[in-house]
């Protein structure tokens, strides 16, 4: 795995890649495998792009920190709950109509920049508790810092789909400064710092946290998994819907049912939405936003695929590719296919237990004892208030790959 040759001598780019249901699981297991920095494989961007110290995401369970951060931001979602659906709907508002004067004066609008727009607003609102329009730079370009912060510090790993070896020689062959993004980063923690008093306060006398930890803690929260996870799940989620156009009827059948046309958003009404939630599921299954998983061997242990059985050794790096495991046949009917339903009824409901996008079973609970994604369950149930709000605005919506070509209001 990259990045390696000839700068990265630190690295080694070996993994054992972990590619069935059978064989994931194990990464879940604390017990045989360890996460010390390994977020994002054996190279570790540089502690300078998080304050110069660990963020949540790169510690081991067995380090005491890891529960005191998790607890935390466990705490942050609980309390941003209650204003969630109202942040949602506000700022849900503003990108449809931002993107809907597009459509009229240019005939189609990109959603690329509405949705970063509206995804750092709500999630700094709901998360933060802080509005970015107390600063007027953060308002202005607080999205776009995030983006060059997460590019230049994930640049060594991820691929562009640039001609090969060219990205290998050019892209993953050595780190990228934080000086590049060091400006950006500094506005964005001393707005936590002075926005955020509140969740600070409780980040040091709840969590025992110091103000430097609470601060970029906070800051990777939103960045990193919240705007950098969303970012890229929304746009899947939008591609699948975008022209299907019996898909929107179906959903908005449903929506509208259930719903009784009110445009006020809430996690009960999700109760119902069977077919919904179903896209969702499906959607992560076929394409989970972070595609790759890292575990090291704690010690020696024997790792059970669906069909044989390997020796792993202490220290050796698992590598969990998640668009394989998520096309298991032994567990998924016709694997390669998109299909709404199939996370509906009681046997739909069971394949929750081989649905792991989060690091962990849909069926899991998040906790200090593991490493699953403490919004496990608040993003699934956003991303379907996304298309409950949509099918409630609209009667259809349709999408090319990054712009929006029309839209039929609701009658
Ligand atoms: C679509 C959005 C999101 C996706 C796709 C996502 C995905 C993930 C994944 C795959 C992991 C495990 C990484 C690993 O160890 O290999 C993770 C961990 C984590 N996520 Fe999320 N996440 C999302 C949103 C959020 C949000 C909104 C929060 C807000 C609190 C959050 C908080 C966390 C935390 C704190 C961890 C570290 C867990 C630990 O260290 O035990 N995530 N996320």
């Amino acid at each position: 795995m990259p990045p390696t040759f000839p700068f990265f001598t630190d690295v080694n780019p070996n993994v054992v890649a972990v590619l069935d249901c059978a064989s994931f699981a194990h990464m879940f297991d604390m017990e045989l495998v360890e996460k010390r920095n390994v977020l994002v494989g054996d190279f570790m961007p540089s502690v300078k792009f998080t304050g110069d110290l660990r963020a949540c995401a790169y510690l081991d369970t067995a380090e005491p920190k890891h529960a005191q951060l998790k607890n935390f931001a466990t705490d942050i979602l609980k309390r941003s709950s209650r204003s969630w659906t109202a942040n949602l709907t506000t700022e849900l508002d503003t990108m449809w109509t931002s993107i809907e004067s597009s459509l009229s004066s240019e005939g189609s609008a990109s959603y690329v920049v509405p949705l970063q727009k509206f995804l750092f607003n709500f999630l700094t609102k709901s998360l933060l508790g802080a509005d970015p329009a107390s600063s007027p730079e953060i308002a202005k370009s607080g999205y776009t810092m995030l983006d060059t912060w997460l590019a230049v510090q994930l640049m060594p790993t991820v691929s562009i789909n640039f001609i090969q070896p060219l990205e290998e020689i050019f892209l993953h062959s050595f780190p990228y400064p934080f000086a590049l993004v060091s400006s950006g980063y500094g506005k964005l923690a001393k707005f936590v710092e002075t926005q955020c008093v509140e969740v600070l306060e409780r980040g040091k006398t709840e969590f025992g946290l110091t103000d430097e930890e609470a601060i970029h803690n906070l800051l990777f929260i939103l960045g990193f998994n919240a705007f950098g996870g969303f970012s890229v799940f929304f746009r899947s989620l939008v591609s699948v819907i975008g022209n299907d156009s019996k898909l929107q009827e179906s959903l908005r059948e449903e929506v509208r049912e259930n719903t009784n046309g009110s445009s006020a958003l809430s996690f009960e009404s999700l109760t119902r939405l069977d077919l919904v939630k179903s896209v969702v599921y499906e959607t992560l299954r076929l394409n989970p936003p972070v595609p790759l998983q890292y575990a090291r061997a704690r010690r020696d242990f024997e790792l059970r695929s669906h069909n044989s059985a390997y020796q792993i050794k202490k220290g050796e790096l698992l590598c969990g590719y998640q668009k394989l495991v998520m096309r298991d046949s032994n567990v998924f009917d016709d694997p390669e296919t998109f299909k709404p339903e199939r996370f509906m009824g009681d046997e739909g409901g069971e394949l929750l237990n081989y649905l792991y996008w989060s690091n962990g079973p849909q069926t899991g609970s998040p906790s200090e004892s593991n490493k699953q994604c403490a919004a496990k369950d608040i993003v699934c149930m956003t991303a379907c208030l996304f298309l409950v709000h949509l099918f409630t605005r609209y009667d259809s919506v349709t999408f090319d790959s990054s712009s929006v070509t029309g839209v039929v209001k609701a009658k």
